[in-house]
């Protein structure tokens, strides 16, 4: 008998680097990244119903039922599919929204890959991927589950294995619009292209950080004073800002110093995401 309940994580990501390229005709951004999951996120309940209703729950501040990434990803998925059963959802939701972890694009991708599960519909991953992105530009990247080389608007991807070191990641309380930041007349959008594989060190730039540091400067404070003990770097369009360290007693000391007035979470970098992981068990 298949499970009628299924709880599934939604981890965070990480942009270890960013490159802009050029602005494609329909205003999108091409894109150079680098994308690593974290062992920290949200987590989902998805509970099966017959009925072919889709009901997300948990109210979220500010983002009305049906513009949720949650219930948009299921309802495309039911729709493409032709599926006549439905599902009652509840999110535990731990990741800041805005914050260029991704929070929005891993809630839709673990209900593409929960749903594909849970209504046994048995789509392969591509086919999960296509969907993901029209929904947006980084779901792709958490259907994968595999750490990656970005390219296009973030859909072309290569599996990469980068260290996984132990991430320090402050939160500035601000959200943080991609679009806003994408439709600045000052961004740098004319980074050349990397062309060797893997990416040469010294490519951790992230060419939206001056553009979100001018104008939020909280985030330019958190930059500042994770500096002062490790690299610190900007996460996709922000605002949260991370640093790695060779092990979690390291990162939890200079988390002690900066949470007294920052917020923070420390979190274990990981190449092949919680999601995968917990899917795995299941099979
Ligand atoms: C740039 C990244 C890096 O991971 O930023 P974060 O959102 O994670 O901070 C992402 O690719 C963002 O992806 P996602 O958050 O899914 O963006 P979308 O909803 O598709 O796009 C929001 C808006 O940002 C702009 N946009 C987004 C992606 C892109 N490559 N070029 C753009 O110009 C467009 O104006 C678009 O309408
Ligand atoms: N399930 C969801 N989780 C988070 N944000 C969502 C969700 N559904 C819709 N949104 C909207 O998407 C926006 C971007 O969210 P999120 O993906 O968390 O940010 P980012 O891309 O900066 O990491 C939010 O500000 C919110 O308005």
């Amino acid at each position: 008998m298949p499970a009628n309940r299924l709880t599934l994580p939604s981890p965070a990501k990480l942009n270890l680097m960013l490159h802009i390229l050029g602005r494609r005709e329909d205003g999108y951004h091409e894109l150079q990244t680098m994308f690593q999951f974290l062992d920290y996120g949200d987590e989902i309940t998805y509970a099966l119903r017959d009925d072919g209703v889709i009901q997300l729950h948990t109210e979220f501040a500010g983002v009305p039922h049906d513009s949720n990434l949650i219930v948009k990803a299921a309802k495309k998925l039911q729709e493409q599919s032709g599926c006549s059963l439905g599902v009652d959802i509840w999110i535990e939701k731990i990741l800041p929204m805005g914050g260029g972890i991704g929070g929005g694009s891993s809630n839709a991708a673990t209900t593409l890959l929960g749903l594909n599960h849970l209504w046994q519909l048995g789509w392969d991953e591509d086919r999960l991927a296509g969907l993901g992105l029209t929904l947006g530009a980084d779901v792709p990247v958490f259907v994968r589950g595999h750490a990656a080389f970005a390219e296009g608007v973030g859909e072309k991807l290569t599996p990469v294995d980068p260290e996984e070191p132990w991430y320090l990641v402050l939160v500035p309380q601000v959200s943080v619009s991609t679009a806003e930041i994408f439709s600045d007349p000052l961004l740098t959008r004319n980074t050349p292209p990397i062309k060797v594989r893997p990416v040469p060190k010294g490519n951790s730039r992230n060419d939206c950080l001056p553009v979100v540091t001018r104008r939020y400067p909280e985030v330019r404070n958190a930059l500042n004073l994770l500096g002062k003990f490790t690299e610190a770097k900007l996460t996709g369009t922000g605002s949260c800002v991370f640093g790695g360290f060779p092990s979690k007693a390291e990162a939890d000391k200079v988390s002690a110093l900066l949470t007294e007035t920052l917020t923070g979470f420390v979190a274990k970098g990981s190449n092949v995401s919680m999601l995968h992981r917990k899917l795995q068990s299941l099979l």
